[in-house]
C-alpha cells in the first residue's frame, strides 16, 4: 500500500533537472526529512545495466520500439525493486525522469505514438503514476548550448540526434502538459538556477 509521495521531474536536455533536484534533496535532508532521489533510466544495477545499451553511442542500429521496450523494462524493474518499496515506507521519492519521458521522446520525438507508448508502460507501471510531475520547461537550444558548456558530462546517443527530434521532444512535453493539466506543473527552467530552485522546492513543500 503506498504512503510515500511520488514526484517525477521532467524536461529536455539540459534544462537543470539533475542539479536542481540533487540541491532539493540536500535542503530537505538538513530539515530532517527523509527522501529518496534516484533515476530512470537507472537507479538499480538491472536498470542501469539496461541504460548503458539503451544510450551507448555505438547502438545506433537500435530501432525505435526496442528502443521503447528497453525504457519500459528498465522502468518496471526500477519501481518494483526500489520505488515501490520507499513509499510504501512513507519516504517522499523524487524520480529524475518517469513515463512522461517515454511519451514525449519514443511516442512523440521518435514518432511511436504517444498511446501506443503508454500501451507499453501500462504493462509495466499498472496506476503508479506519479501524484505530482515537475516539467522544466526550456528551449532544446539553449539546453543543448548547457550541455556543451558541461565538459565532463557524457555525450549519449540521444544527445546526438539532431535539433529537430529535440523540438519534437519538447512539443511532446507541451501536449502532455495539455493532457494532464493537475498532474504536471510547469517550470520556466530557462531563469536562473537559484529562481528555478526556488519554485520548485516550494512546489514539493507545498505538497507535503
Ligand atoms: N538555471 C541554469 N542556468 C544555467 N545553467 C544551468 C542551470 N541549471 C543547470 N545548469 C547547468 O546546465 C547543465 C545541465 O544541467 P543538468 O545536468 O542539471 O540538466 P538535466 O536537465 O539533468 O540534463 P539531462 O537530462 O540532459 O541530463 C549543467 O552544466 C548545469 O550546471
Ligand atoms: C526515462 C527515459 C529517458 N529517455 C532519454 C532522455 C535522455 O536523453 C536519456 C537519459 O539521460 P539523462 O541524462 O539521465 O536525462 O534518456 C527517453 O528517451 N525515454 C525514457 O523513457
Amino acid at each position: 500500500m503506498k504512503k510515500g509521495l511520488f514526484i517525477t521531474v521532467e524536461g529536455p536536455e539540459g534544462a537543470g533537472k539533475t542539479s536542481v533536484i540533487k540541491k532539493i534533496e540536500e535542503t530537505l535532508q538538513e530539515r530532517g526529512q527523509t527522501i529518496l532521489l534516484t533515476r530512470e533510466p537507472g537507479g538499480i544495477e538491472i536498470a542501469e545495466k539496461i541504460r548503458e545499451v539503451i544510450l551507448n553511442p555505438e547502438h545506433k542500429a537500435m530501432e525505435g520500439r526496442t528502443e521503447a521496450l528497453l525504457y519500459s523494462a528498465a522502468r518496471r524493474q526500477h519501481l518494483v525493486e526500489k520505488v515501490l518499496p520507499a513509499l510504501e515506507q512513507g519516504i517522499t521519492v523524487l524520480c529524475d525522469r518517469f513515463i512522461d519521458s517515454s511519451l514525449a521522446y519514443q511516442g512523440h520525438a521518435r514518432g511511436l505514438g504517444i498511446d501506443e507508448v503508454w500501451g507499453i508502460n501500462q504493462f509495466a507501471i499498472g496506476d503508479m503514476m506519479p501524484d505530482c510531475t515537475l516539467y522544466f520547461d526550456i528551449d532544446p537550444a539553449i539546453g543543448m548550448a548547457r550541455i556543451a558548456q558541461n565538459k565532463g558530462r557524457e555525450v549519449n546517443r540521444l544527445d546526438l540526434e539532431g535539433m529537430s527530434f529535440h523540438h519534437k521532444v519538447r512539443e511532446g512535453y507541451l501536449m502532455l502538459l495539455e493532457r494532464f493539466p493537475e498532474r504536471i506543473h510547469s517550470i520556466d527552467a530557462s531563469r536562473s538556477f537559484e529562481e528555478v530552485y526556488e519554485e520548485a522546492l516550494s512546489i514539493v513543500q507545498s505538497l507535503q
